[in-house]
């Protein structure tokens, strides 16, 4: 039987969780609270993070890394990016020889400007063909809830795309294969950012062609930087550019698009924090997404307008005022 691991048990990890055990597999779930698990391993229900969903047998929690990683054919990684590189280095000595490591996350790492792949290779010491990424539109409870869904598994390596693909197939999660990694991460961590700015937008009262046009301009500015680096073009039409991008900016389940319509509505930064009890991964990534573009010359102005919002104070009006008033541009450059 496939032995999966998963670190991170807020609600992506254990909706995640359920595929692969529903999947055929055997999963432990590790979080850093013991209470958590011990809960969790009693009611069979994540309380914290899907109250209501009872969990499929197959799943056993644990605050113990140790047991959590011991035998997994895969190691799955899904907490909040920006502390991967600190958990990971206290994970490794624990990891099961050979297991590929699978990242959920849709960040870029402040300071470093790096994707999730490349910190996972830099902590644990593993090349290429041992880390894989997995994305796409899959708001966690819709999954939890069994509603169809597809994702893209990514790993330089086909072949072992093509292992956590049979690991994690179910009749209503369908993984496809894809070996452009950079484009998968890039397109999950930039719609985060383009979902921020939608909400803002709804939050200001702005209508369907204002959403429809940062939708359109954010790919295009997803797909620019994807080009400087190496990234395959038609990955973004695909379920990790367009398909994510779609799912988090029309649905009010996602995080980011949540946050950004408070700001948009004139919370201020600290009181949208406040009101925000999970993961926005776009209110960080976006200045390591800024930072990503400047490393590579390249024009990113949806990105620079949120940023300037959220980090800077700017007030949402004058900043879309801006980006309107930008030079006129064609299309296709
Ligand atoms: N929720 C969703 O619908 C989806 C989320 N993702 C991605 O999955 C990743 C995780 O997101 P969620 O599970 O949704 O977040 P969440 O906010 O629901 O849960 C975060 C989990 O990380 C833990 N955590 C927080 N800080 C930590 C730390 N310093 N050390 C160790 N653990 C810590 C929390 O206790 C919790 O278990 C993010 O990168 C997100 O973009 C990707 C696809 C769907
Ligand atoms: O990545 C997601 C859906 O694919 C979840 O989006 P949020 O993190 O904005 O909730």
């Amino acid at each position: 039987m496939t032995k999966a691991a998963v670190f991170g048990n807020g609600s992506w990890g254990t909706a995640f969780a359920m595929v692969l055990a529903d999947a055929g597999c055997e999963v432990s779930l590790w979080g850093r609270r013991a209470a958590l698990a011990d809960a969790i391993n009693s009611t069979g229900v994540n309380p914290d993070y899907l109250p209501g969903v009872e969990l499929p047998k197959g799943i056993t929690a644990t605050a113990d890394p140790a047991e959590a990683a011991r035998d997994a054919d895969f190691t799955v990684l899904v907490v909040p990016s920006q502390t991967l590189r600190e958990n990971l280095a206290a994970w490794v000595p624990d990891l099961a020889p050979g297991t590929v490591l699978v990242s959920l996350m849709k960040g870029i790492e402040l300071g470093t400007a790096k994707r999730m792949s490349e910190v996972v290779q830099e902590v644990a010491g593993v090349p290429a063909d041992r880390v894989a990424v997995l994305t796409g539109p899959n708001l966690a409870k819709e999954i939890a809830a069994r509603q169809p869904a597809a994702a893209v598994v990514a790993c330089a390596d086909e072949t072992v795309a093509q292992r956590l693909q049979t690991a994690c197939m179910t009749p209503y999660f369908r993984p496809y294969t894809n070996t452009d990694v950079v484009g998968c991460e890039l397109g999950g961590a930039v719609k985060n950012v383009i979902g921020l700015a939608v909400g803002i937008a709804d939050g200001m009262g702005l209508g369907d062609n204002s959403k429809a046009t940062l939708i359109t301009r954010g790919l295009a500015e997803t797909t620019r930087l994807g080009l400087a680096m190496g990234a395959d073009p038609l990955t973004f039409s695909g379920l990790a550019g367009l398909g994510d991008l779609v799912a988090t900016c029309s649905s009010p389940l996602s995080r980011n698009h949540t946050f950004g319509t408070n700001l948009g509505r004139g919370m201020s930064l600290e009181e949208t924090i406040a009101v925000t009890k999970q993961t926005a991964e776009g209110v960080k990534s976006c200045e390591s997404v800024l930072d990503l573009a400047r490393r590579h010359g390249v024009d990113m102005p949806i990105t620079e307008t949120v940023v300037s919002i959220v980090h800077e104070g700017k007030p949402p009006i004058v900043a879309l005022k801006e980006l309107m008033s930008r030079s006129a541009k064609a299309e296709r450059r």
